[in-house]
């Protein structure tokens, strides 16, 4: 299983994901400002792995912090919203560093070496609980598949946006044990290429056959009738079941309705963000505009260009059939199912 965090010492270790797919590089980041801009930078990616990874980083801060118990307090607070204003989109984010805030609170009566002892183990048992949840919605995800099945997907919602195993190509993952994958179409996800540099890459090192397409090939490759499912991942579901994801995920949504195909959101229930109705309320980050002026540094538009960069959609609850999820998979009409699933 591929390592993407670790605490080691009193840094945290994270495979440089700019790097992949020609040099599997590790970063030693040895203060809270590196693992903001890490996150930032895309270094560490993915809904679930920047939480986990900012969990860790605010453990780190925290274990290397020598003040008093009394000067902790506002230097967490501190930390804490450096790394909450990283990326607005993923939920997965908020909903690790509140985690950390509740150990710490309900710490704080003890010494400071417990406290941080506490804040280590708990972002150590997101770690291991992330692993375990996507291998639950592979198992669940994988019992829709026909045998033989030839998956779309978009951007990187595997390993590399995870502590390991994957939401939606952990889908593909179980499914491909059980015989149920021929082969995955990946996009190669304009402008930063996760589908490129990272899912071809992730699924070649585990021999899942993938073919590398185009974001505007994918409706041709539908309309020759050569997809028999897509699953993406998901970076906030709103309770109706609006998903945001990925930019090109939508697309992806109408073309798939329009084929007939069935389309699949895989996430973990932390993804569900309760506090929204629809997806008009989830927050789509935008990001620098040289991410589509420039490939690895080399314009390949007009350097004065002007340019409209969202990281992410909205896929309209309407047009995903079915959402994967380590407690079951939740069917139309969302709003009622997802509380219900919610409260299991
Ligand atoms: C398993 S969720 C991964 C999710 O995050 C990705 O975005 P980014 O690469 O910008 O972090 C993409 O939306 C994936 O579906």
């Amino acid at each position: 299983m591929i390592r993407t965090v670790y605490l080691e010492k009193d840094e945290v270790v994270i495979l440089d994901q700019t790097r992949l797919p020609l040099e599997v590089a590790y970063a030693r980041l040895d203060t809270p400002e590196k693992v903001a801009q890490a996150i930032k930078l895309l270094m560490v990616r993915g809904a679930p792995l920047i939480g986990v990874t900012a969990a860790f980083g605010l453990a780190m801060a925290v274990d290397k912090f020598t003040g008093s118990k009394e000067e902790l307090v506002p230097y967490f607070k501190k930390v804490k919203e450096l790394l909450a204003s990283t990326r607005p989109t993923a939920v997965n984010l908020f909903w690790a560093l509140n985690r950390m805030e509740e150990v710490f609170n309900s710490s704080l009566d003890e010494d400071l070496k417990q406290i941080k002892d506490k804040l280590k183990q708990t972002a150590e048992e997101m770690y291991a609980e992330d692993i375990k949840i996507n291998q639950a919605i592979g198992e669940n995800g994988s019992k829709l598949l026909l045998r033989d099945s030839r998956i779309m997907t978009i951007c990187n919602a595997g390993a590399l946006a995870t502590c390991g195993f994957g939401t939606a190509l952990g889908v593909i993952r179980a499914g491909f044990a059980e015989n149920k994958v021929r082969k995955v179409w990946a996009c190669e996800t304009r402008p930063v290429l996760q589908g490129s540099r990272l899912t071809v890459w992730e699924l070649m090192q585990d021999g899942i056959p993938v073919t590398l397409i185009t974001d505007n090939m994918a409706g041709y490759v539908m309309s020759r009738g050569e997809v028999d499912a897509v699953i993406v991942g998901a970076d906030r579901i709103a309770a109706n079941g609006d998903t945001a994801n990925k930019i090109g995920t939508y697309s992806l949504a109408v073309l798939a309705r329009h084929h007939n195909i069935p389309f699949y959101v895989a996430a973990p229930l932390s993804t569900i963000d309760f506090s929204i109705e629809s997806g008009r309320q989830i927050p789509i980050e935008e990001r620098d505009k040289d991410e589509v002026r420039k490939i690895r540094d080399v314009y390949i538009t007009v350097p004065e260009a002007d340019v409209f960069n969202p990281a992410f959609d909205v896929t309209p609850a309407e047009l995903i059939n079915g959402i994967i999820t380590e407690k079951g998979i939740i069917s139309p009409p969302y709003k009622e199912n997802l509380k219900i699933l919610k409260g299991k």
